[in-house]
């Protein structure tokens, strides 16, 4: 029995087509997943928060199979494309959302200076420019308690500078609160700096 993440068996439907998995991660490891468009990297991440049903398989966390939960139910962490921000809620009213009593608010505070977003604390969303966003939701999708992480191309609209800022923040945050993080990227970069390993998805059955 894994006590990470054991991905068993795991198959996917699309009317003609199924996408097949088979994966372990260690508990605190950071995985890089990369693999041609349309293999299913995309997928797997939504099978495993809860956005998408898997139609065999299994999903172990400690043992545990997570796709009997509902999403929320789940140990998982995920950066969505759009960086789920409330419109009408500011900046930072959107970082403390869904914590509760308990918002790290010196961490986040903390995030926000690294990533080069304090100035835009109290803006709402709409002001922002993409990459800016993009920050905001990492910083919320890493500092949430769930242990395990996922993230689909988080730094898809950083430069090049940026980008380097943001992995290495987000390498040394996955370790310092023993995060398991599964990173989705095409950037080779991104994998050296982020991923203890790398996992090229080729759509093979088990
Ligand atoms: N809603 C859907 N209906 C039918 N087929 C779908 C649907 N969503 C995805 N697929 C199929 O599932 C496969 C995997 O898609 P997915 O988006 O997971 O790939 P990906 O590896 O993340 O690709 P990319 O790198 O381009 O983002 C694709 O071949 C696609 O045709």
């Amino acid at each position: 029995m894994s006590e990470g993440l054991l991905i068993n068996r795991l198959i996917v439907n699309y009317g003609v087509s199924d996408l097949h998995y088979q994966l372990n991660v260690e508990p605190g490891e950071c995985l890089a997943i990369q693999g041609e468009s349309g293999v299913g990297k995309t997928t797997l991440l939504y099978v495993i928060a809860g956005f998408q049903a898997a139609c065999q398989g299994e999903v172990l966390w400690q043992g545990r199979d997570i796709l009997m939960l509902q999403a929320d139910q789940r140990p998982v962490s995920m950066l969505f494309q759009e960086y789920n921000l409330f419109e009408h809620l500011t900046v930072w009213q959107n970082l403390i959302l869904g914590f509760h009593d308990s918002v790290p608010e010196q961490a986040l505070r903390q995030a926000a200076e690294q990533l080069l977003v304090a100035e835009q604390l109290n803006k709402l969303p709409g002001e922002l420019s993409g990459g800016q966003r993009q920050r905001i939701g990492l910083i919320r999708t890493l500092l949430r308690p769930e242990p395990l992480i996922l993230l689909d191309e988080p730094f898809a609209e950083l430069d090049a500078k940026t980008r380097q800022l943001a992995a290495q923040w987000v390498r040394e945050v996955a370790l310092k609160e023993n995060k398991t993080l599964l990173l989705v990227t095409h950037h080779q970069e991104d994998v050296e700096i982020v991923a203890d390993r790398k996992w090229v998805l080729t759509g093979e059955s088990f």
